[in-house]
């Protein structure tokens, strides 16, 4: 599927949450959707859902407006973090009436998952933990197999070992049958290494959209003088610059190749190092 972001703009009352954001999404991709807290993620993945509306521009999904879109409802499946389900709902009622929405539900999947979480199906929605009902929530959106399936901070209260495993399905059920994966999240050095794609939003505006691989091979970390660093970056965009003792270590878009023509010492940068950094950059 494509979704296409056309100077898409949401205000609330004097609050700009999202300034004229373009870019276009294309094909089965697990992306990460990045920002600091009141970035903007909340308010384009609802948009995206067709469960609230922009301001101005648009989105299109295959050409298509989501907005009271009953077509597009049924292949799109937004897990939040919290509410995404009735208090009075028992587990198994949730499996029931889930299915009825998505027509690639996997019943079987969403039955495996629940004993994985180890949820009771007789228990009722307000009865569960805040990571019991995050664990539901998680089952509900890998077994909608939804072909744009987004998980918008999907796991409040879940412990480490249930993150672990939610990842784990996540990446075997998307190696099985690759779909469209919007997961936005603060976990970032738990999940980079799961991000195909990365878009970064900063204040309602979108400061990067770029690869993993491009970002884990084109950057890299080099030592050396203050001379030889500040030459090396000379024509390049620099990250982050640190001095110390007449030397310099500097991170820039470049290659491994480059930097030992210039006798620099040089270390690629672990991906979710990069990601937290651009994330907290200012003025990026
Ligand atoms: N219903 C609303 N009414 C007024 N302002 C809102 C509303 N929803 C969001 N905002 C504001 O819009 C901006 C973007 O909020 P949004 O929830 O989309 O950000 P976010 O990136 O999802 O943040 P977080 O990581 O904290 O969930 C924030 O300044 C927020 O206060």
């Amino acid at each position: 599927m494509k979704i296409e972001v056309k100077g898409l703009t949401k205000k609330y009352g004097n609050k700009l949450a999202l300034n004229n954001i373009s870019f276009t999404l294309d094909g089965p991709k697990i992306y990460g959707l990045l920002g600091r807290n009141g970035a903007g993620k909340t308010t384009f993945m609802d948009i995206l859902s067709g469960h609230n509306t922009e301001s101005s521009g648009e989105i299109l999904i295959d050409g298509e407006n989501p907005f009271d879109n009953q077509r597009l409802t049924e292949l799109i499946c937004l897990i939040k973090e919290g509410q995404n389900f009735s208090k009075d709902l028992k587990v198994k009622n949730v499996l029931k009436i889930y299915p009825f929405f998505y027509p690639n539900w996997d019943q079987e999947l969403a039955e495996n998952l629940i004993k994985e979480f180890n949820l009771n199906p007789n228990s009722k929605v307000k009865m569960l933990s805040k990571g019991m009902e995050s664990a539901l929530g998680i089952t509900v959106g890998l077994a909608s197999k939804a072909p744009i399936t987004i998980f918008d901070e999907p796991y409040i209260g879940l412990d480490a070992p249930s993150r672990k495993k939610f990842y784990e399905i996540m990446l075997e059920e998307y190696q099985e049958q690759p779909r469209m994966i919007i997961f936005s999240t603060h976990l970032i050095d738990e999940v980079s290494l799961l991000f195909e794609e990365v878009l970064i939003l900063r204040e309602g505006s979108l400061v990067l959209q770029e690869e993993s691989e491009i970002l884990r091979n084109n950057t890299i970390a080099v030592s050396g003088t203050i001379e030889e660093v500040e030459a090396f970056v000379s024509d390049k965009e620099v990250i982050e610059k640190k001095q110390l003792a007449g030397m310099m270590t500097a991170y820039v878009y470049g290659t491994v190749e480059e930097a030992k023509m210039y006798g620099l010492t040089v270390e690629g940068v672990p991906i979710q190092e990069l990601m937290i950094y651009l994330t907290e950059r200012k003025g990026a």
